[in-house]
């Protein structure tokens, strides 16, 4: 497909489809200003310094109807969001407004921007790399806290900063692997090398380890509730949520279908679920709840297997022992009455009495979120993540190598870390980076 030109002048509503109290129509380009101008009624923006603003009329190019009062921001290149002369105009927030000032635009000589064509100009004109490019369309997509600090960890330059400084280490290697070969006289150590090696790669593989806690901060998580009739599946759920979502009833196999409910816990967004209790039924309805919750669990990030412990011990379903241990988290239920039995491996709770409740939040965050350190950059992005993966790969060959072969992959190392700011990447992996971004951005 190729990229877009760079230089002409492009024009998209930046604001939500809706009512807003405000909104945006930005255009950008050489000749930004002069576009701008023909819609305009007010202090001529061409003779305006970057970084000021306006009062005015927005009118129709030819027939010069007044379309909206609003301001107008000019940007002088370089100092824009795309690097070029551009100019905002804030108008009244009606989607009827927008899209007649767009149209304006449009007729005065601009075309409508691609998705994400702004930020791409940005990147192209250097300022801003590929993973902060990608940072951006995070952070507009974030919907909870954690998402919205991984996102501006990244748009602040801290992932390419550190992914900077590995590829600086192994341009430098290259140089030392070259002087050993050429000068071997000189007595630079080859150990040295390996050592520096194991160094990025020790790098690599605590960034990659962040992965799973970066791509649940991003994406979030669906946590499924199981266990027998009765086990208090729904009380506990509506014990997490905080309010009488589901239907609480002594009598077993009440729920039937599952059901969801959106919480957060510690900054990350879970969808629990509350799921029919499992037993063999001859109950048509019933039982098809119970495969339903039992394709819940198998596709969940995290099953909670709920055992009543004011009860005889029941045997656990097959299902619990077929799933990855480290997604499940056992629970003794109803631990505010006497117990039955007692078993370490289950963590005590109680949805009446919430008993227990702190660390079971604990438990579930520890789990989603693993031992990523808190402070830190997480990787979210799965183009990021495949090219740590890639650059790993390449590292472990280098060190399995005898000096004189461990160049090509260390090159091809470099060159995998390079990928992740967008230094010689492929025209494709770039159209495929913006075409998931918004219209505007
Ligand atoms: N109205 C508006 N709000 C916005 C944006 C925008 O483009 N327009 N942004 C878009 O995502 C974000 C802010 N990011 C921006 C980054 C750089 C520049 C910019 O013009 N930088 C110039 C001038 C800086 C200055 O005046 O101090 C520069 O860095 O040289 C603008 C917005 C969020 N809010
Ligand atoms: N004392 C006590 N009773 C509980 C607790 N949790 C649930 N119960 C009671 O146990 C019964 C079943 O609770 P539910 O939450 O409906 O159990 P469930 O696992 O959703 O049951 P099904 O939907 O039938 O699979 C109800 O009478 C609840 O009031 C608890 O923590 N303590
Ligand atoms: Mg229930």
């Amino acid at each position: 497909m190729g990229l877009p030109s760079l230089n002409e002048p492009i024009a998209a509503i930046a604001t939500p489809p809706g009512k807003g109290a405000v909104g945006i129509v930005r255009l950008s380009g050489v000749g930004a200003l002069e576009i701008a101008q023909k819609v305009w009624r007010g202090r001529d923006l061409r003779g305006m310094e970057g970084g000021r603003f306006t009062l005015g009329l927005i009118l129709h190019p030819e027939s010069r109807e007044v379309l909206d009062e609003a301001l107008a921001l000019v940007f002088r290149a370089p100092s824009s969001y795309t690097g070029q002369d551009a100019v905002e105009f804030q108008t009244h927030g009606s989607p009827a407004v927008l899209r007649q000032v767009l149209q304006a635009l449009l007729r005065a000589g601009a075309r409508p921007a691609q998705p994400g064509e702004f930020t791409l100009r940005a990147y192209l004109n250097g300022r801003m790399d590929l993973a902060q490019a990608e940072s951006v369309l995070a952070l507009v997509e974030s919907e909870s806290d954690a998402a919205r600090r991984q996102a501006l960890r990244g748009l602040s330059k801290e992932l390419s900063a550190r992914i900077e400084g590995m590829a600086q280490e192994l341009l430098d290697l290259l140089a030392h692997i070259q002087a050993l070969l050429d000068y071997p006289e000189e007595g630079v150590e080859a150990h040295e090398a390996r050592k520096i090696l194991e160094h990025v790669l020790f790098e690599v593989e605590h960034l990659l380890a962040t992965a799973p806690a970066g791509r649940i901060a991003q994406k979030g998580a669906r946590l499924a509730l199981v266990g027998a009739p009765n086990a208090g599946k729904s009380s506990l759920l509506n014990a997490l949520v905080g309010y009488e979502r589901a239907i609480v009833t002594p009598i077993p196999g009440t729920t039937r279908d599952y059901l969801e409910a959106p919480l957060e816990i510690a900054g990350v967004p879970i969808v629990a679920i509350d799921t029919a209790g499992l037993r063999q039924t001859d109950d048509v309805v019933e039982r098809s709840g119970v495969e339903r919750a039992l394709n819940i669990a198998q596709e969940a990030d995290l099953v909670l297997y709920l055992a009543d412990q004011s009860q005889p011990r029941a045997d656990p379903p097959e299902l619990l022992a077929q799933l990855p241990q480290e997604r499940v988290i056992r629970l003794a239920t109803k631990a505010d009455l006497p117990p039955a039995w007692h078993d370490p491996a289950f963590l005590p709770v109680s949805g009446l009495t919430g008993t227990g409740m702190p660390a079971l939040l604990e438990a579930i965050h520890r789990r989603l979120l693993g031992e990523a350190p808190e402070g830190e950059i997480w990787i979210s992005n799965e183009r990021h993540a495949q090219a740590l993966t890639e650059a790993k790969e390449h590292l472990l060959d280098a060190l399995a190598a005898p000096e004189d072969l461990m160049g090509l992959s260390i090159q091809a190392a470099l060159e995998a870390l390079n990928h992740i700011l967008g230094k010689d990447v492929p025209e494709e992996v770039i159209d495929r980076v913006f075409r998931n971004f918004c219209v505007g951005k």
